[in-house]
């Protein structure tokens, strides 16, 4: 997926600022930034949930604002904290939500449609309360069926707010895991994550917002180092290699001074 000088407003301020955005096709790609970067809000206008005011979307070939609402759902899935409309649903029929956009008006479900669905909760480790209510679950437990909601839509770009909250460490683990087995199978991944060093263990692209901008995107060796972390989260780091898999491995020691990170600025 490519963004290029997406720009998005609300209430007067820039919250989006002329952000260029790229991640390879079956690459994971992770959206960093402090408290109210934007990272949600980016989100959420590639989705399509929200429209940018300017700028430019594409999904391979095809500008996203060009596409049909139901062909951007079949394409383009975002789990987010909550699924809309699960309120009083069992958790299979949470998870079937996201055949929808794969199923014409008057049709019911289909075999296949069901195979998908029950996949899905097995991918996303939620095959075991399949039966109970939404609103029960606990917050990992809902996490799991956020994602199995999304990858229900077997979408080709899969959007991700902070897939990993509430999840025990297994379970981030196992969530990463996953998020790169599909990128393995051609499916690119962005997700907004807060843990740099998840990040850095399993994105092959990171792209890094404060207050809207775009302040540094590359390789996660590249880009996550002691000085961006104190510029962008105002802490101190040490930037450590892993032992096995030679990846970032970052170690906090204390908050900066002046360390705010700076709001949106105000539109023009
Ligand atoms: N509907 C809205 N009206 C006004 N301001 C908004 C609206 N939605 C978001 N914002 C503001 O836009 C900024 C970016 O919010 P966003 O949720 O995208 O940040 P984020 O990077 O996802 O933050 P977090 O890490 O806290 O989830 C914040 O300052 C937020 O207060």
């Amino acid at each position: 997926m490519r963004g290029s000088r997406v720009r998005f407003s609300r209430a007067s301020r820039l919250i989006v600022d002329d952000v260029d955005i790229t991640v390879p096709r079956g690459a994971v790609g992770a959206l960093l930034g402090p408290n109210g970067a934007g990272k949600s809000t980016l989100l959420h206008l590639v989705a399509g949930v929200e429209r940018a005011d300017a700028g430019a979307l594409a999904l391979g070939d095809d500008d996203l604002a060009a596409l049909r609402r139901r062909d951007r759902a079949r394409r383009i899935a975002l789990a987010e904290q909550e699924v809309h409309g699960a309120q009083g649903l069992r958790v299979d029929d949470v998870v079937a939500l996201g055949r929808i956009p794969h199923q014409s008006a008057w049709a019911s479900a289909s075999a296949h449609d069901r195979a998908v669905v029950a996949r899905s909760l097995v991918a996303a480790g939620a095959a075991e309360f399949a039966d109970r209510p939404y609103d029960e679950l606990s917050g990992g437990e809902r996490q799991r069926v956020n994602l199995a909601r999304a990858l229900a839509q077997e979408p080709e770009l899969l959007l991700l707010d902070e897939p990993t909250n509430h999840l025990d460490i297994h379970a981030q683990l196992t969530m990463l895991a996953l998020l790169r087995r599909l990128a393995d199978d051609g499916i690119t991944v962005l997700a907004a994550l807060h843990d740099l060093s998840l990040a850095a263990g399993y994105a092959d692209h990171v792209v890094v917002l404060a207050a809207g901008r775009v302040v540094a995107a590359g390789a996660p060796g590249e880009v996550l180092t002691t000085e961006l972390i104190r510029e962008v989260w105002g802490v101190e780091a040490s930037v450590l290699e892993h032992p096995r898999s030679g990846r970032p491995l970052i170690a906090f020691s204390e908050v900066t001074a002046d360390a705010a990170p700076p709001a949106p600025a105000p539109v023009e």
